[in-house]
């Protein structure tokens, strides 16, 4: 179990190869021993920060689909966490390595990228907040359960920045957060025993493909 909620476990299972895929993929191993090389990291965080914009927008279609108050602030505290917490992350190691806001900000579009998250858009706009919810999963929990297993597997701290954001309390909140908001908002559309309904396999089809699309935003990074 991960401590994701019930839906985010099942999901999971049912990706099957894929999770492992794009959980222990030879980028996310690189962090660990620290030998990815660092224009490959810098490539991929440069990368991460468009594609943080484009999910936050994707965080805020979930406040428009809510149909709660409780919902409503579940989706806003996550639009809070990219833009605050997520982003200033890839804006420090970056300033840091002589990368500029406003370069940041110009990083070209890689068509890996744009093609994941304009499929979680799209997940949103025809969908429900359960469809949304199903592609949004496995970035918010795979980038938990890869920082949990990080913080504690690591072998060099050439990363340790980059680890410690996802391994962090911070982080780990939100993902609690985000499995508790995937369940309510299971039971809430689909009834209590939310697998069993006529929808249940094609959610999980939408959470397999975005987790094939993370395996694509790592093998990106690795090819600046
Ligand atoms: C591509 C990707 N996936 C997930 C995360 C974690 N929010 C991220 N920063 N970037």
């Amino acid at each position: 179990m991960s401590g994701y909620g019930t839906a985010f476990d099942l999901m999971r299972d049912q990706a099957g190869d894929a999770w492992r895929d794009y959980t222990r993929h030879p980028f996310v191993e690189g962090l660990k021993d620290g030998t990815l090389p660092q224009d490959a990291f810098l490539h991929y965080l440069r990368q991460d920060y468009v594609f943080l914009t484009h999910f936050s927008r994707a965080w805020a279609l979930a406040v428009v689909k809510s149909e709660t108050h409780a919902e409503m602030l579940a989706a806003v505290g996550t639009v809070n966490a990219l833009v605050a917490r997520e982003m200033p992350l890839h804006i420090g190691i970056c300033e840091a390595a002589g990368i500029s806001q406003d370069a940041l900000f110009a990083t070209k579009e890689r068509a890996e990228n744009l093609a994941y998250t304009r499929f979680v858009l799209e997940a949103g706009y025809s969908g429900d907040l359960a469809d949304l919810l199903a592609a949004l999963a496995p970035c918010v929990m795979g980038y938990g359960e890869i920082g949990r297993r990080l913080g504690t597997e690591k072998t060099s701290d050439t990363y340790a920045d980059w680890i410690g954001t996802y391994a962090g309390a911070d982080y780990q909140g939100a993902c609690k957060a985000a499995g508790d908001m995937l369940d309510a908002a299971l039971r809430r559309r689909l009834g209590p025993d939310f697998q069993t309904s006529p929808r249940w396999t094609r959610l999980c089809q939408t959470f397999r493909t975005a987790t094939e699309l993370e395996i694509n935003f790592w093998q990106m990074g690795l090819t600046p």
